[in-house]
């Protein structure tokens, strides 16, 4: 398959890579440092299993690229429409869009501004960019993919590639899902800079985190999308399995990057607001990481 990964991140890089290994001609859309380090080294793919260069080619714009069988789009949520942009015009009709980002309206985002289907995928990885060109896997991989035509024959391509792919019949329970799991957390882990093992044992966090569940699941349900009853039972036994892990908002915030706070606690405050559900707890955390992106920016410039 002719692929395009839009977004050579740690997420792009990671898939686009398994993928390479598997033998398609993977093109990498990304920044300059990562361009440059995959065009003149290959992708430098490091997991626990698998430690090498693989040979690919990379462009830090669309402009030369053949249309695609397969676009990964995996750039943080704030890049969507961008990223989207540069994709309108270049695609056939039969090209399958993917969405890898954490979030829920990704997809309908991108189809807005490409004019094409985009399947959403739920993305379940730890992975980060270790340097330009070199890809770090920390654990996980599998990969949710909402149900289209196409679905089968792209999981079965990348289970192929050694990707552990299902089709969630019921994408935007699982897109959800995922997003009330990093309304729980995300936040608190980067205003605190504090891995989750030790977050729930300072008094009071289990309140916060329970009250964000619950404003959450209200919001989700009256969109329309049947959360489980044991969500916050299943959400507070998620400290513990992964006891130091810090947030991805944690990680934006210690590497000076803009979250993607506005489409995890701030949908669903925005959300809430059209439905008339009140988030007093969604929306303190979005703003605490606000001042804190903001506190950044001023420390940088003092
Ligand atoms: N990393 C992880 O383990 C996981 C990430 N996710 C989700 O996956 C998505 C991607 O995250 P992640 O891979 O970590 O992010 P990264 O920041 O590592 O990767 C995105 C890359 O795309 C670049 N980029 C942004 N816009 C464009 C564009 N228009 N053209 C080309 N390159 C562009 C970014 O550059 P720049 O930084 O300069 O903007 C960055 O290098 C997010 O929604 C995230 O929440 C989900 C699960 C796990
Ligand atoms: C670690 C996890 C799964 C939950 O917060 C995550 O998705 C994130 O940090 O963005």
């Amino acid at each position: 398959m002719q692929v395009a990964v839009v977004g050579a991140g740690a997420v792009g890089c990671y898939y686009g890579g398994l993928l390479l290994r598997a033998g398609h001609d993977v093109t990498f859309i990304g920044r300059q440092p990562h361009v440059d380090a995959i065009n003149a080294h290959g992708l430098l793919l490091d997991t626990n299993t698998f430690n090498g260069r693989l040979p690919a080619r990379a462009a830090t714009d669309t402009h030369a690229l053949a249309p695609p069988d397969l676009v990964l789009v995996c750039v943080k949520s704030a890049d969507t429409e961008q990223a989207g942009r540069s994709l309108a015009g270049r695609l056939r009709p039969e090209t399958s869009v993917l969405s890898l980002q954490n979030g829920v309206d990704n997809a309908p985002r991108l189809n807005a501004v490409i004019g094409h289907a985009v399947i959403p995928v739920v993305v379940y990885v730890g992975s980060e960019m270790a340097g330009p060109g070199h890809v770090r896997h920390h654990g996980g991989g599998d990969l949710a993919i909402g149900p289209s035509a196409a679905s089968e024959a792209l999981a079965e391509a990348l289970q192929a590639a050694g990707i552990r792919t299902t089709i969630a019949e019921d994408i935007d329970r699982t897109l959800w899902s995922k997003l009330i799991i990093n309304c729980a957390f995300n936040a608190l882990s980067a205003v605190a800079g504090i891995s989750y093992g030790p977050m729930l044992e300072v008094e009071g966090t289990r309140d916060v985190v329970t009250s964000a569940v619950q404003e959450a699941v209200a919001v989700s349900r009256a969109s329309g999308v049947s959360i489980s009853d044991d969500i916050i039972e299943q959400i507070l036994k998620i400290p513990a399995m992964m006891p130091n892990q810090m947030s991805s908002t944690a990680q934006d915030l210690a590497r000076g990057k803009p979250s993607e706070i506005d489409f995890l606690n701030g949908y669903v405050v925005r959300k809430g607001a059209e439905l008339g559900i009140a988030t007093p707890t969604n929306h303190a955390l979005q703003v605490m990481v606000k001042l804190a992106e903001r506190g950044k920016e001023f420390s940088g410039r003092r």
